[in-house]
């Protein structure tokens, strides 16, 4: 039985394996399971399948960012998984994004990552983008909408400003960190009680689940405080 929870777990491992044992774990706190680079660049297309059979809804997260035509294509060549989500960079362009939502399966949300929650100011500045990182989601939220997604990736820090020019959004907020958590890589972090509070529909958590002593009771615990 899956739980209407709103937390994708983040299954980062190259290990199929060790995905299925931690999804089997913690299946009954979260509301699915998120598999992004590292699981794909290791076990492809068969290794999602065999994730999917547990029978949790699919996040492929794969931040597709390249010319329209092979986004297109790559997301076409992707269409039979059937993904609950799938995730482009929203800075590959309002073409790229079209090209996205029109070859992803009708069921699929597509999301666009706005700015990674691994950036700081100094960060953003180091790779040209004017103004903040609230300024940033903003302006490419504005285009994943007009692009006609289904929604974006921000941190919880943008995404009651996210939420405020697109109501109807679907919000992804990853880099959550329960109170007292290890940040780790994470720069723009919120709790994940703040991130729902802010307006985010679901929940990105990985590692204060997957790095967790007892994986079930963290996310049992952190289900707990939403
Ligand atoms: O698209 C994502 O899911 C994503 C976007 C982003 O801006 N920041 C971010 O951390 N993520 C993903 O969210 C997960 C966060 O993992 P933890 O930091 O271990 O909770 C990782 O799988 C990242 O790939």
């Amino acid at each position: 039985m899956t739980t209407h929870s709103p937390i994708f777990v983040a299954l980062d491992t190259t290990d199929v394996d060790h995905a299925k044992a931690l999804a089997q774990k913690v299946r009954h706190h979260v509301g699915g399971i998120k598999l992004g680079l590292e699981f794909f660049a290791a076990n492809g297309k068969p290794g999602v399948r065999e994730m999917a059979a547990l029978g949790l809804p699919i996040f492929l997260d794969l931040k597709l960012h390249d010319i329209p035509n092979t986004v297109g294509k790559a997301m076409h060549a992707l269409a039979s998984l059937n993904p609950a989500i799938v995730t482009v960079h929203a800075s590959g362009g309002r073409a790229m994004m079209e090209d996205a939502k029109a070859a992803a399966p009708l069921g699929t949300k597509v999301v666009g990552v706005t700015m990674l929650t691994s950036l700081d100011q100094s960060d953003i500045e180091a790779v040209g983008f004017r103004g903040d990182s609230h300024a940033q989601v903003v302006r490419l939220t504005e285009l994943a909408r007009e692009a006609g997604l289904d929604g974006v990736v921000c941190s919880g820090v943008e995404v009651r400003a996210a939420k405020k020019i697109w109501p109807g959004g679907f919000f992804v907020v990853p880099g959550v960190r329960p109170v007292d958590g290890v940040v780790g890589d994470q720069k723009r972090v919120v709790t994940p009680r703040q991130a729902l509070d802010h307006g985010a529909s679901v929940l990105v958590i990985g590692r204060p689940i997957t790095k967790a002593e007892d994986p079930d009771v963290a996310a049992r615990a952190i289900e707990a405080t939403l």
